[in-house]
């Protein structure tokens, strides 16, 4: 399997929220009902800077930015609250599906690399535990202990590599993320990244350093 004009790949490592999953959209929910309670207003560059993070970092940029009156104990209580009543709802985002059945069927070796906790991906993925479970494996960073630190820090990628049985080099690792944060940490592993990105994102920041950037997986459906 090959990119046109870059190296070939052997590996591939998905992305989860806003990129399979429409959970980024749920995320928003959830943060608009709690920015509300205090009188704040969510904004995307405020949800850029959270997205691909390990929950406890997102909590603290939130809670900094808006100078929200909770600790991040408190913020986490509320946020699991209105998550176990979103995420459980959650749709697979269009081409996810026909992609990853693709792969999966040319015994590409296919992970998943997110910041998401136990909990969450419990909750997200009940509807659709048959395609989830094609996965080689699924790198949980806010409940991994291997996971240091969170996107764009390359931990989440490096550690997802080497629990494929054949331990790729990052070379040969091909990612496929949605948040610029997640596509600066497939570029800090030494990886290479096809963006899709939400339209709202800031792409001048990444443009030059990616493999590709599109705006939908359906674009690699087959
Ligand atoms: O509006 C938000 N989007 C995303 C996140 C964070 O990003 C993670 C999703 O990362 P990924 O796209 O790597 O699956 C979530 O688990 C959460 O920690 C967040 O806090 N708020
Ligand atoms: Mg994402």
């Amino acid at each position: 399997m090959s990119t046109s004009g870059n190296k070939p790949v052997s590996h591939v490592i998905f992305d989860m929220d806003g990129l399979l999953l429409d959970t980024e959209r749920l995320y928003t929910v959830a943060s608009n009902e709690l920015c509300e309670k205090y009188g704040k207003t969510f904004t995307w560059e405020i949800k850029a800077k959270q997205m691909g993070k390990k929950e406890q970092e997102s909590a603290k940029i939130l809670i900094n930015e808006l100078e929200l009156p909770i600790t991040v104990e408190e913020y986490l209580r509320q946020m699991h609250e209105a998550q176990e009543r979103l995420f459980p709802h959650c749709e697979l985002l269009p081409g996810a599906e026909t992609l990853i059945r693709h792969l999966s069927q040319h015994n590409i070796p296919i992970a998943i690399a997110t910041g998401s906790n136990k909990f969450n991906y419990e909750l997200k993925t009940r509807n659709h535990q048959e395609l989830f479970e094609l996965f080689h494996h699924v790198v949980l960073s806010s409940s991994d202990p291997d996971v240091i630190h969170g996107k764009p820090a390359p931990d989440c990628f490096l550690v997802a590599a080497q629990r494929f049985d054949e331990k790729p080099i990052p070379d040969k690792c091909l990612v496929f993320e949605d948040a610029n944060n997640g596509a600066l940490g497939a570029i800090n592993a030494g990886m290479q990244c096809i963006w899709i990105p939400d339209k709202q994102a800031d792409q001048s920041q990444l443009r030059d350093k990616l493999t590709k950037s599109v705006f939908h997986l359906q674009w690699y459906s087959t």
